[in-house]
């Protein structure tokens, strides 16, 4: 009902605000838009479920996400991807790797801040009577 829809507005309020943090991030910006197939062929064979900042404000706004837990999953997604693909001992891959380190330690630290429990409880608490 109307208190359901006020809930999932709000979530959707918290979820942009903390999705364009990490954006303006300059350190993200390899997370901000989709891996280009075209500059990298053999991406989608390594990166089963590709992620990106962008997407992710896509299903924002297309309503696809009733929880932060649904959230994390895609975010956490974007950082596992870039492990995963740039594993070599060399000074790129490490800098990459070490920014995915720092977007995870930074969004679950905001998230920790600044969402309150029981708001995250009343989002699962919808999901399940869906
Ligand atoms: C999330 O971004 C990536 O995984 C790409 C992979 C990639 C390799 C070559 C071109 O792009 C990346 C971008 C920037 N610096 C390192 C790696």
């Amino acid at each position: 009902e109307q208190q359901e829809e006020d809930t999932l507005r709000e979530l959707r309020l918290f979820l942009r605000c903390v999705t364009d943090r990490l954006i303006l991030d300059r350190r993200f910006k390899a997370f901000s838009k989709p891996v280009d197939k075209e500059q990298v062929p053999d991406y989608l064979t390594v990166v089963r479920h590709p992620m990106d900042l962008s997407t992710v404000l896509s299903k924002i706004d297309r309503q696809k996400y009733i929880t932060v837990r649904e959230y994390l999953h895609d975010v956490d997604q974007i950082w596992e991807n870039a492990l995963e693909y740039n594993p070599e001992d060399d000074p790129y891959d490490r800098q990459i790797r070490h920014r995915a380190c720092a977007l995870k330690d930074t969004v679950h630290a905001i998230i920790k801040d600044e969402l309150k429990e029981d708001f995250e409880r009343s989002c699962e608490q919808i999901k399940e009577t869906r």
